[in-house]
Parts: structure tokens; sequence; C-alpha cells
């Protein structure tokens, strides 16, 4: 299983790749590695598993936070509506809203292993074109949390850290066309 030693840490040069796109249909190792991803989230979500292996918690995961040179995440969110699970390769932003939105309470990464405050300004919708697990082509329509979600593990396969949106004179500061969003 993954657990925090297998978790690249900021300084890493593979944080800062644009990673490689992975060929579809994905290999039997590739779609291996992709459940592995989600079942450490879904293990970072269950309590007597993250204290048992001493796990962070986690609602998203990218191929190169494991250390692997490939475009692809696996996301795992529970709301109100219930468990929403994701294993994508190759995803894109094909489309996006204008207005943009904000965690009041910042945001953090399994590869980040100090506290950056700040607001991350994140489009408050999104379209996204991917491929899922079994190499199908979809495309998604994101919004809110999700959206944040998806656009925090799509900037890891582009190189970039949620701390690369905070401004550095002034971490609280937004963009005028930001909505709150808590
Ligand atoms: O490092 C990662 O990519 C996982 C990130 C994903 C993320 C961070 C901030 C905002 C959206 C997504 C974090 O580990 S997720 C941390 C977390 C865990 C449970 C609930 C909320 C956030
Ligand atoms: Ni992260």
């Amino acid at each position: 299983i993954i657990t925090m030693k297998d978790i690249v840490r900021e300084g890493a040069q593979i944080l800062r790749k644009v990673t490689d796109e992975v060929v579809i249909p994905p290999s039997e190792e590739d779609k291996e590695t992709l459940l592995c991803m989600l079942q450490y989230l879904k293990n970072s979500q269950t309590p007597e598993l993250a204290a048992k292996y001493k796990l962070r918690s986690g609602v998203g995961l990218s191929a190169n936070q494991i250390g692997l040179d490939k475009r692809m995440f696996a996301a795992y969110i529970v709301d109100d509506k219930g468990e929403h699970e994701y294993t994508l390769f190759n995803p894109k932003i094909i489309s996006h809203s204008l207005t943009m939105i904000y965690l009041q309470q910042g945001e953090g990464c399994l590869s980040v292993d100090r506290a950056v405050p700040g607001y991350v300004p994140r489009y408050e919708r999104i379209k996204v074109k991917a491929y899922d697990i079994t190499g199908d082509e979809v495309v998604l329509k994101l919004s809110g949390y999700p959206a944040i979600v998806f656009q925090h593990e799509i900037d890891h396969l582009n190189g970039i850290m949620f701390y690369d949106h905070i401004n550095p004179n002034n971490p609280l500061q937004l963009p005028e066309n930001v909505d709150i969003k808590s």
C-alpha cells in the first residue's frame, strides 16, 4: 500500500515537471498504480487506518507526488451527497468560469510539510476532459470544492504548487473578481 514514505516532498524536481501523458489505453501497471493512489486517499480518510499507517489525510493525489512522471491523479471526496471517487488519465481543463473561489482556510498539500497561509484563487466551475480507468474518454463538469480539488491536482501534473497562486506581498489579497467560498 502507499504510505507517507512514498510521498515526494517539495524540493524534489519531479514536483516541478510537466508530467508525461499516459499511453491510452492504459497499461495494467498504470491502472494498478492509479487504483493504489485512490486506495491511499480512502485509507487516509479512515481513522483506524490513518492512525495505524500514520497517513496524512488527503482528498487528492497526483502521480508525481509518488515520484511517477505520469499524467494521472486520483481524488476521493465525501460530501453530503455521498462518496465521489475519480481515477483519471491525461486530464485537461477545456473550459472554466470567469468567477473564482477560494477556501477560507487556504490549502495544504501532502508534499508540503509546513503550513503556507493565504488564499488560493481557483475557478468556480471547470469542464475537464480525461480518460477513465478503462481508457474511455470522459468530460466532467465540476464546481465548488470538487473543482478546487481537481485544480490542485491538475496543477501538480503541470509542476505547479498551491502556494504559487498566493500573493507574496499580501497572502490574503484576491483578484477583484473572486467570490467568497468557505
Ligand atoms: O497534496 C495533495 O494534492 C492533496 C491535497 C489536495 C487538496 C488540498 C487543498 C485543497 C484541495 C485539495 C491535500 O492533501 S487534501 C487535504 C485535505 C484532507 C481532507 C480534507 C480536506 C483537505
Ligand atoms: Ni498537493
